[in-house]
C-alpha cells in the first residue's frame, strides 16, 4: 500500500496532469505489485479530481485519511473506495497471487497471463504495461490523467543486474522511448510526496537561466515518518540527510541521496559542455519522440531496452546513466556527476517535500548501515577515488567531503580500542592515561568535552532534542563496534575473493509486537547475529571492569591513575544499559538471544585471559 500512496501522491501533483508520467519499477517482477498499480490507477480517477477540487495538502490517501481532514459525504465516499481498494490489495498480497475474482477486465487478464509457471523474480521476460495513457484516459471530472507505466525489467540468472542502478538505467531508457521528458523525479517506493507544490519548487532551479546549463539535480532532504519519539536507533540520520547537505550546498552542491531528487535528464549523458551520446539516438536527451506511447514501435523498443543483455558493450553504468560498482549507487552517481562539472542544489522547504519509512529493528538498521559502508569503501578504493580523482576534479573541499563518507568505517578502529583497551588495562590495575595531577590529564578532558560538546551543539541547533542526541551518540558507538567493523571485514574478504555481497533491501515488514516495542523505545535484538557479539562483549567487559576498578579504588589503590579509565567504563556502562536489560532482564521476543549472550560471554572471558597474559607483567 505504500507503493500505492507513493504513486498517487506524485500523480496528484499541482502540475499540468498531461505532462506527468509515472513509471513504477518492479525489480522483483511481482503480480501483486502490478495488481496494486492497476488498483491505484482506477482509484486515481476519483482521487485526482477530489484533491484538486478540495485543494488538499496531503495527496497520499494514506496520509490524508490519517490526518484530521474535513468531513463531507464526498470525503466519506472516497474513503470507502480507498478502504475497499486497500482490502483488495492486502488480500491479494496475503494470497501472493491474483485470483479470478479480482480480475474485472479482459485487459487485466491478458496482462496477468504473462506470469506463467516459469516466471520467477530472478528469471522472467521484461513486462512493460501502459496502465494509463494521458491522451486517452480521463478522470471522473473529465480531466486528462497522467501516463502510468509499469516496468519490470528482464531478469535472468546468468546476467548481472547491478541492483538499483541497473533498475534505474532501465527506467531512464524506457522513459526515453515513451516521452523522453527532460526532468526526472526519482523517488523510492518507501517514500511519498508530502507537498503537491514540490515540482514547482524544483523547476524554479532547474529552469533558472543562471543555473540551468550546469545543474544536474535538485536534492530534497530525506525525512522519515514513524520514527519513535527519541529515535533510539538514530535513524533520522540528521547529518548525512540534512545538515551536511546544507554545508555542501555552499560548495558545488549536495551529494545525491537516492530518493527525493529531481534530475536534469541531460546530466546522464556526459558533462555540462560535452555530450556523451547513448548507443542509439532514440535514447539521447534531446530526441523528440514522435510515436504514441502505446504504439507498436514504441513498445517494441521499450522492451528491447529493458532486456538483460541490452547493456552489453555499451557505456551504461560506466559513462552514461546511473553508475555501477557501488552498493551506494546514489553516492557514487552524484559524485561522478559532480566530478564532470555538474552542480546540484539542496532544496529544504519548511513542509517536508517527501516522507519515508525507516527500519525499526536494530538488526535492519545495522544491515542497512553495513551496506552503505561497503558501498562507500567500494567508491573509496575505485579508480575514481575521491582522495585523488575527486580532489583533482572538484577541489579539496568537495573532494574531502566525499572522502570522509568513503572512509567512514575507519571510526571502528578508535571506537573498538576505546571500548576494550582501557577497560582491560583497568581490570589488570594498569593505568594508561595521565594522572589527575598531571597537565596532560586536562588535554584528555578537553578533547572529550570538546568533541562531545561540538557534536551536541550541532545536533541541537538543527532542532534535535537532548534525548535524540544521546541516542545518536550511543548508536555511533554501536555502529562503530558492529556494522563498521563487519563491513570492513566483508569488504576485505571480497577483495581477496572469499565472498560476494548483494543489495539486501531494507526490511519494511514488522510484526505488531515488534512495532509496539519499538514505539515504547525498547531495543530489538531478537535474532542471533554476529553483529551483536562485539556489542555484548563490550557491555560485559565495561561493566566488570567498572566494578573491579571501583573495588580497587575503594581499597585505596591508585585512584588518580585509574580515574579516566573508570570514567570511560562508567560512561560505556550507562550507554550499554539497554544491552544488559536485553541480556538478563527481558523475556520478550526482542531480548538478546541466549546463543549471542553465551558466545559473547565466552569471548569476553577469552579476551580477558589474553589481555591478562599480555598486561599483567607490566603493572
Ligand atoms: O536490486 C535492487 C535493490 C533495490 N532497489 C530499490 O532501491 C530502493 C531503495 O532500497 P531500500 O531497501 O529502501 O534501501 P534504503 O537503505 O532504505 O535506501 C537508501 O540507500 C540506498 C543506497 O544503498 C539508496 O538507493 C536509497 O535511495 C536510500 O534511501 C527501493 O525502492 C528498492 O525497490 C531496486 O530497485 N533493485
Ligand atoms: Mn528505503
Amino acid at each position: 500500500m505504500r507503493l500505492v500512496s507513493t504513486a498517487l501522491s506524485v500523480m496528484a501533483y499541482d502540475y499540468p496532469t498531461e505532462k506527468i508520467s509515472v513509471y513504477v519499477s518492479d525489480d522483483g517482477g511481482s503480480q501483486v505489485t502490478l495488481f496494486a498499480c492497476m488498483e491505484a490507477v482506477k482509484f486515481a480517477s476519483h482521487w485526482l479530481p477530489f484533491c484538486s477540487k478540495n485543494n488538499t495538502a496531503d495527496r497520499s490517501p494514506e496520509a490524508y485519511f490519517a490526518s484530521n481532514h474535513s468531513w463531507s459525504s464526498e470525503t466519506e465516499q472516497i474513503k470507502i473506495m480507498y478502504e475497499n481498494m486497500k482490502t483488495r490489495v492486502e488480500t491479494v498480497l496475503e494470497r501472493g497471487k491474483v485470483d479470478e475474482e479480482y480480475i474485472t477486465e479482459e485487459l487485466e487478464r491478458r496482462i496477468l497471463s504473462k506470469w506463467t509457471d516459469g516466471f520467477t523474480p530472478q528469471d522472467h521476460p521484461a513486462v512493460i504495461e501502459v496502465l494509463l495513457e494521458g491522451r486517452k484516459n480521463r478522470d471522473i471530472a473529465d480531466h486528462s490523467m497522467p501516463n502510468f507505466i509499469y516496468v519490470s525489467r528482464e531478469k535472468s540468472r546468468t546476467s548481472n543486474h547491478n541492483f538499483k542502478s541497473g533498475a534505474l538505467n532501465v527506467m531512464l531508457r524506457v522513459s526515453a522511448t515513451m516521452i523522453n521528458a527532460p526532468i526526472i523525479l526519482n523517488i523510492d517506493c518507501d517514500m511519498y510526496s508530502n507537498d503537491p507544490q514540490t515540482p514547482l519548487r524544483a523547476l524554479c532551479y532547474l529552469l533558472d537561466p543562471k543555473h540551468k546549463s550546469q545543474l544536474a539535480y535538485v536534492q530534497f532532504p530525506q525525512m522519515f515518518l514513524g520514527i519513535n519519539k527519541d529515535d533510539i536507533y538514530s535513524c533520522e540520520y540528521k547529518r548525512p540527510f540534512q545538515i551536511n547537505l546544507m554545508g555542501l550546498d555552499g560548495l558545488s552542491g549536495p551529494n545525491y541521496i537516492g530518493t527525493g531528487c529531481f534530475f536534469n535528464r541531460r546530466a546522464f549523458f556526459g558533462g555540462p559542455s560535452t555530450i556523451s551520446p547513448p548507443e542509439i539516438p532514440q535514447l539521447g536527451p534531446h530526441h523528440v519522440v514522435d510515436n504514441l506511447i502505446q504504439s507498436r514501435p514504441t513498445l517494441d523498443l521499450a522492451h528491447k531496452v529493458a532486456g538483460c543483455n541490452y547493456e552489453n558493450n555499451t557505456r551504461w553504468g560506466s559513462e552514461v546513466g546511473f553508475m555501477y560498482g557501488s552498493l551506494i549507487e546514489d553516492f557514487y552517481t552524484g559524485f561522478r556527476l559532480q566530478c564532470k562539472g555538474w552542480k546540484s542544489i539542496f532544496c529544504n522547504p519548511k513542509r517536508p517535500a517527501f516522507l519515508g519509512d525507516s527500519p525499526i529493528s536494530l538488526i535492519d538498521v545495522l544491515n542497512q548501515c553495513q551496506r552503505w559502508v561497503i558501498g562507500g569503501l567500494q567508491v573509496g578504493f575505485c579508480r575514481f577515488t575521491p582522495i585523488t580523482f575527486g580532489i583533482k576534479s572538484m577541489g579539496p573541499f568537495m573532494g574531502l567531503a566525499y572522502t570522509h563518507y568513503c572512509f567512514w568505517p575507519i571510526w571502528c578502529i578508535p571506537i573498538t580500542i576505546y571500548a576494550f583497551l582501557p577497560q582491560l588495562a583497568l581490570l589488570n590495575g594498569l593505568s594508561i592515561f595521565p594522572k589527575f595531577s598531571e597537565p596532560w590529564f586536562f588535554l584528555y578532558v578537553f578533547l572529550f568535552l570538546g568533541a562531545y560538546g561540538h557534536d551536541f551543539l550541532e545536533f541541537v541547533v538543527e532542532g534535535g532534542t537532548v534525548q535524540r542526541w544521546w541516542n545518536d551518540q550511543r548508536m555511533w558507538t554501536i555502529r562503530g563496534l558492529s556494522c563498521f567493523f563487519f563491513a570492513a571485514l566483508e569488504y576485505s574478504l571480497k577483495c581477496f575473493g572469499i565472498s560476494t555481497y548483494g543489495f539486501s533491501v531494507t526490511s519494511k515488514m514488522i510484526d505488531d509486537e515488534q512495532s509496539k516495542r519499538y514505539y515504547q523505545g525498547v531495543f530489538e535484538f531478537g535474532v542471533s547475529s554476529p553483529m551483536f557479539v562485539p556489542l555484548a562483549m563490550g557491555a560485559i567487559i565495561n561493566l566488570v571492569s567498572f566494578f573491579v576498578g571501583l573495588v580497587r579504588v575503594l581499597r585505596g589503590s591508585n585512584f588518580e591513575g585509574l580515574l579516566l579509565q573508570m570514567f570511560l567504563a562508567g560512561f560505556a556502562v550507562v550507554n550499554a544499559l539497554p544491552i544488559y536489560e536485553a541480556m538478563v532482564l527481558r523475556s520478550d521476543k526482542g531480548r538478546m538471544s541466549f546463543k549471542t549472550t553465551i558466545t559473547s560471554t565466552c569471548l569476553a572471558l577469552a579476551l580477558y585471559a589474553l589481555a591478562s597474559l599480555l598486561l599483567r607483567d607490566r603493572s
